[in-house]
């Protein structure tokens, strides 16, 4: 196999380089090809081998090459409903703005459960949100300027819902010097990936599967079921249409789900009339 970039380092982390790289001449690099952004040095690991005036030196050096911003984050808090996503994203937006970050906090106008303009638990915490149709407009409502000089994290709810996710974040974090912490569902009520925030996890610094309490027997839940006949992928509700359920419950229940769901869809074909309010199901299955 041919290798087309070699991992050009600096000595701390070199093994044998002969020759720049193809990607270290592109950047005009010469010795030490990557920027101190693009590598973080602060976080270099310490290598006992390498000696304390050499590692200043090469702080020093890289630390002077041009780079637009310094590097962002991306942390992904993910897990069925009800298992505190909107709760952690509030904690940690809040723990940034204490220690003097600039935040805003994002949210699909999708959800228009509780408040419009604000992100809310199911305990019925809040804080003020921007609820908008995609990520792509945020920057221009926000301001161009006050979005590139003063907003240091960005905090986005209800991810599965935005298509531009990825792209937003990637950006965000890799050219823009943003923290972003996302928070939304990995899966729907039928355990399929949700959106593009599974897409997030190789560009994320963090990823956390959080969990609920099983509506049926109280164990660990890490999944979503839907209580009623709907099968369109998104359906706005709360506990009125869902419960978070543990494996077991998950799969009895979403078969006794599907074979009613299964029922009704039969019987609609013959036009027989129905009172679908009576058609949501109750634990146990
Ligand atoms: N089945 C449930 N119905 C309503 N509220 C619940 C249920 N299970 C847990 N909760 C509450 O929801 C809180 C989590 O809310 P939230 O952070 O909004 O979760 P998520 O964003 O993951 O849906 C929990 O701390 C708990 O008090
Ligand atoms: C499982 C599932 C959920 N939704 C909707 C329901 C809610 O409006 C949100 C999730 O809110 P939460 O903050 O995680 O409680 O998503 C959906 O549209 N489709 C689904 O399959
Ligand atoms: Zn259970």
């Amino acid at each position: 196999m041919r290798t087309l970039i070699s991992p050009s380092l600096p000595p701390l982390f070199s093994l044998h380089l002969p020759r720049p790289s193809l990607f270290s001449r592109a950047l005009g690099a010469s010795r030490y090809p990557l920027t101190a952004s693009a590598f973080s040095l602060n976080r270099l690991p310490t290598n006992p081998h390498h000696s304390s005036a050499s590692r200043r030196e090469l702080q020093t050096e890289a630390a002077s090459k041009p780079f637009s911003a310094p590097p962002g984050e991306i942390h992904v808090v993910v897990g069925p409903m009800f298992s505190g996503k909107t709760t952690t994203l509030l904690r940690r937006i809040l723990s940034e703005r204490e220690s003097g970050k600039k935040v805003a906090v994002i949210k699909s106008d999708k959800d228009d459960r509780y408040c419009a303009e604000s992100i809310v638990t199911h305990d019925g915490e809040k804080f003020p949100c921007w609820a908008l149709p995609d990520l792509s407009s945020f920057k221009e409502r926000f301001g161009f300027d006050a979005y590139r000089n003063q907003l240091d994290v960005i905090g986005i709810d209800e991810a599965q819902f935005f298509g531009d996710l990825y792209e937003f974040c990637r950006e965000a974090a890799d050219k823009e010097g943003k923290t972003v912490i996302v928070a939304g569902l990995d899966g729907d009520y039928l355990r399929r990936r949700f959106g593009s925030v599974l897409d997030l996890v190789p560009i994320a610094d963090t990823v956390t599967k959080l969990a609920s309490r099983c509506e049926v027997c109280g164990k660990r839940a890490s999944f979503t079921l839907r209580k009623t006949e709907e099968r369109e992928t998104e359906l706005i509700g709360g506990a009125e249409v869902y419960m978070p359920v543990c494996r077991s419950h998950y799969v009895s229940g979403q078969g006794v789900l599907e074979t009613a769901r299964a029922v009704l869809d039969a019987s609609s074909q013959r036009n027989a009339p129905r009172d679908l309010e009576a058609t949501s199901l109750s634990p146990p299955f």
